[in-house]
């Protein structure tokens, strides 16, 4: 199976990193950039300098930006790209009979669809699987110890999934739960940003501990009421991202919720990080199957109303710490 071509849609920091893992496990490998002088550049530099600067990109490894080509005699396609595109990519993949990875993690901020709803509007269920957890895009690239889940809906299609990557750095668990694996992957992008506020406010690891504890009871809450597991919000792709993204310097929701306490606004923060932040379309999103659902999330909502302008986030705070005290 050495020889299997994989296509990875997305030539930003997860799709580069992933399409190093699937490389070094020997697939070919077919990494879509989004514009020609994009794919020329990578494929003639062998690296992603604006993404993963200084890491080599192998001579399996082939840069394109003509996915219909890239997706020719594939095995499976995984899908590096930001929620956002999903609806304008998609339709390109409904025929065919590869699997579909979806690498990316959030919640439509208007029809509230997870990751796996989302593709199972285009893509045969059998098809589809989800990889999500604790992993850092760069410290996948630099082949750091890494542990995720990949679920499906059956355990064996997880692990056939799962069998395509296999560098040993990248060790998949594999999961049925793609309700509870797709909403970890999204919420904890809003605790990260929450997070991320408490410390550009200056507070200390109490906030921060506060936060992961007291988000991930909502992720929990949440992920339950959406039919997903709570042994799986408390697995790889759900407490441990969640742990990852609050603490890590490295991601790009917390850094932004840190951004928004020093008084950026949510574009000036996002245009300051120049990556994608999921959180802020899932917070919205979360606040809205709060009412929908009748279930209380505090944090995230909170987290919404601050970016939305509706409640300043000194009064958040304040807020947050006043409610009724109440039973853990
Ligand atoms: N970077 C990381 O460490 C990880 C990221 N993820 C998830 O992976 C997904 C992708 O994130 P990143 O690669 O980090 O983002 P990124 O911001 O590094 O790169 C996004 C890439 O998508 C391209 N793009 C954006 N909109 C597009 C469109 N409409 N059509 C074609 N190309 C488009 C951009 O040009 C860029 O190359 C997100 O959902 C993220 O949450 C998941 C795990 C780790
Ligand atoms: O999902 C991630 C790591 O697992 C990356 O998180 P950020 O998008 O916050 O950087």
């Amino acid at each position: 199976m050495g020889e299997r071509v994989v296509t990875v849609l997305g030539a930003g920091s997860w799709g580069t990193a992933l399409a190093l893992v699937l490389a070094r496990s020997g697939r070919t490998v077919r990494l879509v950039a989004r514009s020609d002088e994009q794919a020329e550049y990578m494929h003639a530099a062998r690296e992603n300098s604006r993404y993963l600067p200084g890491i080599r990109l192998p001579d399996n490894l082939i840069v394109t930006a003509n996915t219909v080509e890239a997706l020719q005699g594939t095995v499976a396609c995984v899908y590096a790209l930001p929620c956002a595109a999903a609806d304008e990519i998609l339709p390109v993949l409904r025929e065919g009979d590869y699997t579909v990875i979806a690498a990316c993690k959030g919640l439509h901020p208007t029809t509230l669809e997870r990751t796996d709803q989302v593709l199972a509007r285009y893509i045969d269920l059998s098809r589809i699987a989800l990889l999500s957890g604790p992993s850092f895009a760069l410290e996948v690239a630099q082949g750091q110890p890494t542990a995720i889940t990949m679920a499906a809906s059956s355990i064996a299609r997880a692990e056939a999934a799962a069998a395509l990557f296999d560098d040993t750095s990248f060790r998949i668990y594999s999961s049925d739960d793609l309700i509870g694996v797709a909403m970890g992957g999204a919420l904890k992008n809003v605790i990260a940003i929450a997070a991320g506020m408490a410390d550009g406010l200056g507070f200390g690891h109490n906030s921060v501990a506060a936060a992961v504890t007291r988000g991930l009871a909502e992720m929990a809450r949440l992920t339950s009421a959406c039919g997903g597991r709570y042994e799986t919000v408390m697995g790889l792709s759900g407490l441990g991202d969640l742990v990852l993204t609050c603490t890590g310097e490295l991601s790009r929701n917390r850094r932004f919720g840190a951004a928004i306490a020093q008084g950026s606004g949510v574009e000036e923060a996002v245009e300051g990080i120049g990556q994608v932040v999921e959180g802020v379309r899932t917070a919205a999103a979360a606040d809205r199957l709060a009412v929908k659902l009748d279930i209380e999330l505090p944090l995230m909502q909170m987290v919404h109303r601050v970016l939305c302008g509706s409640v300043p986030l000194q009064e958040a705070v304040h807020g947050l710490m006043s409610r009724p005290e109440r039973v853990e």
